[in-house]
């Protein structure tokens, strides 16, 4: 029988990240941007806004001409024009005038301040347009100048950042009708397993339905890369080979679940083996997921994750999201790490780390973690409901409700450079 020497997770992480790959950029349209990740830093090539403007709808003048006006001695001013955003004045502004401006125009030229139109009193003299204000303006006053959003040349998102709404705006203000992003990689997905049904079959005695497999596609798509789908196998030495075989040659990463452990029909190790593949390691010092296998064929990893949902989930969350989010130039490719208070007691010791699926929630200001659902390898239903992983690292002694502990955010796009630092 043979022996499997666990190692530490952040040590089994790093051999994975050994073989990360820088990935290749393709230029999407920036209707496609949203949800890629930037292939270049995004820089601005010019100032926001680009023009002093009308931060109200209102009148422009010369804060000098509003000076002593007060409720006792407004001042009167003649509205020479008008115009809207997207309209410029390139005439002279003189001594109580102003010009009547819509948010957004630009500030004509000898103004430098506006006034809001409920702040007026307007009348017409001689059939001409008029109004008077009972205060005074400083220069600057109302003006929403060049350059105070963003400055020419700030470089403003780095490489590597997921591109979100925000990310997009600021896409179209410097005029990126297209955007490089980096490229998806291809990850293939297998189930194997001879107790797995589709997911449109009915039940039959012994048999589930195969849910890793579409878990997975989604994880692959949160991760940022593209799923390819291969389907399920039975748990048949041969045709599994010959499978794999194949389908690693089209994707940049192949995944399979199942068939990792020490079982009669655990094939994964022998067609490691067959394949000539380089066992990273086949056993990790965590729980789930203490079966992850990690092999290497011509500088292409295989995943070989375990069949146990929990154990897949967090199997793919540790080891593959990293090295996806490498490839797309992040440098946050982790999992983000935070500190949470424990909402629960955890008495059992363990050597192994435990990642237990948990949620947080705020109480009296406070972020608590709480575990959610069946704390078990074979759980599925934990899974829909946690909002991040309880990070117990592996000690003679258990953990106590109230102590602080990491925990590790899913589907949150930051990331983190390392948390496995100790
Ligand atoms: N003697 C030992 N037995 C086991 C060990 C061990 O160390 N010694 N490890 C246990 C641990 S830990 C895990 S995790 C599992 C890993 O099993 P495998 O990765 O070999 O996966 P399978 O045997 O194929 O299946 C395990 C379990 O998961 C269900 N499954 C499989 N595929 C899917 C799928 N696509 N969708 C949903 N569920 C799936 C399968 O029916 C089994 O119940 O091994 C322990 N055993
Ligand atoms: O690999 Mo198993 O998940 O440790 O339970
Ligand atoms: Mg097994």
């Amino acid at each position: 029988m043979e022996k499997r020497t666990p190692l530490a997770v952040s040590n089994a992480i790093n051999k994975v990240m050994a073989f990360s790959l820088a990935g290749e950029h393709e230029t999407v349209s920036i209707h496609e941007s949203y949800g890629r990740y930037l292939a270049e830093d995004l820089i601005a090539d010019h100032a926001v806004p680009p023009f002093d403007r009308s931060p109200y709808d209102g009148f422009a003048i010369r804060a000098q001409d509003s000076i002593g006006a007060k409720k006792e001695t407004p001042v009167a001013f003649r509205v020479i024009t008008e115009i809207g955003a997207g309209s410029v004045y390139n005439g002279k502004v003189g001594e109580n005038e102003a010009v009547r401006i819509m948010t957004g125009a630009q500030i004509p030229d000898g103004c430098d301040a506006v006034i809001m139109l409920e702040l007026t009193k307007q009348y017409e003299k001689d059939g001409q347009p008029f109004f008077s204000i009972s205060h005074e303006y400083k220069k600057g006053d109302n003006i929403s100048f060049q350059a105070e959003d963003v400055e020419k040349g700030t470089s403003l998102i780095q490489k590597g950042t997921y591109i979100n709404p925000g990310i997009v705006a600021l896409l179209a203000t410097f005029g990126y009708a297209n955007v490089r992003v980096a490229r998806r990689p291809k990850i293939g997905i297998i189930a194997t397993g001879s107790e797995l049904l589709e997911v449109g079959d009915e039940l039959k005695p012994g048999k589930i339905r195969n849910s890793n497999a579409y878990m997975m596609i989604s994880q692959v798509v949160r991760s940022g890369a593209e799923p390819v789908y291969f389907g399920k196998l039975a748990d048949n030495f041969d045709q599994c080979y010959s499978f794999i075989k194949e389908k690693v040659e089209g994707v940049d990463f192949l995944i399979t679940t199942g068939g990792v452990s020490v079982g009669d029909y655990d094939y994964l190790p022998a067609i490691y083996e067959k394949l000539g593949a380089a066992v990273l390691f086949n056993k990790v010092g965590m729980r789930p997921g203490s079966v992850t296998t990690v092999a290497e064929l011509d500088g292409k990893l295989l995943f070989g994750l375990s069949g146990n949902p929990s154990a897949c989930y967090v199997g793919f969350e540790l080891f593959v999201r990293p090295i996806v989010r490498t490839y797309l130039f992040s440098e946050r490719p982790h999992l983000q790490k935070i500190s949470a208070i424990l909402g629960a007691s955890f008495v059992q010791p363990n050597s192994f780390a435990r990642f237990i699926r948990g949620k947080l929630e705020f109480e009296n200001g406070k972020l608590i973690v709480n575990p959610v659902g069946l704390d078990k390898s074979n759980a599925v239903s934990s899974l829909a409901e946690a909002d991040c992983l309880i990070v117990l690292p592996g000690s003679t002694r258990g953990y106590e409700i109230g102590w602080e502990v990491d925990v590790l955010l899913l589907g949150e796009e930051t990331g983190c450079p390392d948390p496995w630092g100790e």
